[in-house]
């Protein structure tokens, strides 16, 4: 099954667009655990047990376990969501991109060392630095397009004088990423939910594609506006679906020992915007 079909499917079953992001911050962690790295497996696990039928999808950041040494846990937390959720797909969170030959491992590393359904890339090296991920069939991969932080300005939401029309370096990337860069229909696009105009322009520019939108929660952006924004009801297989993540909000919505029901209350309530904004 490809990760597309997952996508669909887990949307249909667990009747969401929410993407959980799993952020580990040992810091965070209720008492029992705070401060002890050991037990990110055990504080993620909790909290995909507690939402795996809320969710579209499951985001786990890469930097969140390499930073403390803990490739081991999202090792065992990768098999533990095939286990508890065979049917949400996992996108890592890893935002590769370099050369072809480098690209090729992290490849390795994204599909085969830890299973991901699909990776996030940074587009900027160009197509080569994308093309072995693409050699994985029916494997994901998101390209930033216009990310959810202010600083996305400096770059993406500049001019290319040498494209026809002018547009936007974001435009740009939406543009190859819905045609010739999309060899085998794998590409999706990262669009921030603090932008709301732009996921519209992109879902003009890209109206097949999976856009995965961070940004709601704890970096204040609409989940309603990016809604109206993003999402086109399916007519068969065309719409391209999104993807609403929301990490800390849901991880840290309590910092007591209750952190799992928490995290599904705050997983239950955004889910419920979601579809509602659906409507109107
Ligand atoms: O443009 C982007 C691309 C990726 N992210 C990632 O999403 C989550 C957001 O976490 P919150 O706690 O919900 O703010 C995090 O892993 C980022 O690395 C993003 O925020 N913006």
């Amino acid at each position: 099954m490809t990760f597309l079909d997952m996508l669909r499917g887990a949307e249909r079953q667990n009747r969401s667009l929410l993407c959980v992001g799993l952020d580990p911050d040992p810091g965070k962690f209720p008492a029992g655990m705070k401060g002890d790295a050991s037990r990110i497996y055990d504080f993620c696990a909790a909290i995909v047990e507690a939402t795996a039928d809320l969710v579209i999808a499951f985001k786990p950041q890469i930097a969140y376990f390499a930073a403390h040494r803990a490739e081991d846990q999202l090792e065992r937390l990768m098999a533990h969501m095939r286990a508890v959720a065979p049917h949400v797909p996992v996108i890592l969170d890893a935002k590769r991109g370099d050369i072809g030959s480098t690209a090729e491992q992290y490849a390795i590393e994204a599909f085969e060392r830890y299973g991901a359904d699909a990776v996030t890339l940074s587009p900027f090296m160009g197509f080569d630095s994308v093309q072995p991920y693409l050699k994985y069939q029916g494997k994901g991969a998101f390209l930033l397009c216009r990310t959810s932080n202010p600083g996305g300005d400096d770059l993406q939401n500049q001019h290319l004088a040498s494209v026809d029309g002018l547009p936007r370096v974001y435009e740009h990337i939406a543009r190859l990423a819905q045609g010739p860069w999309n060899l085998n229909g794998q590409l999706g696009l990262v669009v921030g939910a603090t932008y709301p105009a732009e996921i519209e322009r992109v879902r003009e520019l890209a109206p097949t594609l999976p856009l995965l939108i961070p940004g709601v929660g704890a970096q204040g952006g609409d989940a309603v506006a990016t809604i109206r924004a993003g999402y086109r009801a399916a007519s068969g297989n065309t719409t391209g679906p999104v993807i609403v993540n929301s990490s800390r909000a849901v991880l840290y919505a309590s910092p007591g020992d209750d952190f799992a029901a928490a995290a599904r209350r705050e997983a239950e309530r955004t889910r419920a915007l979601l579809d509602s904004a659906k409507a109107g």
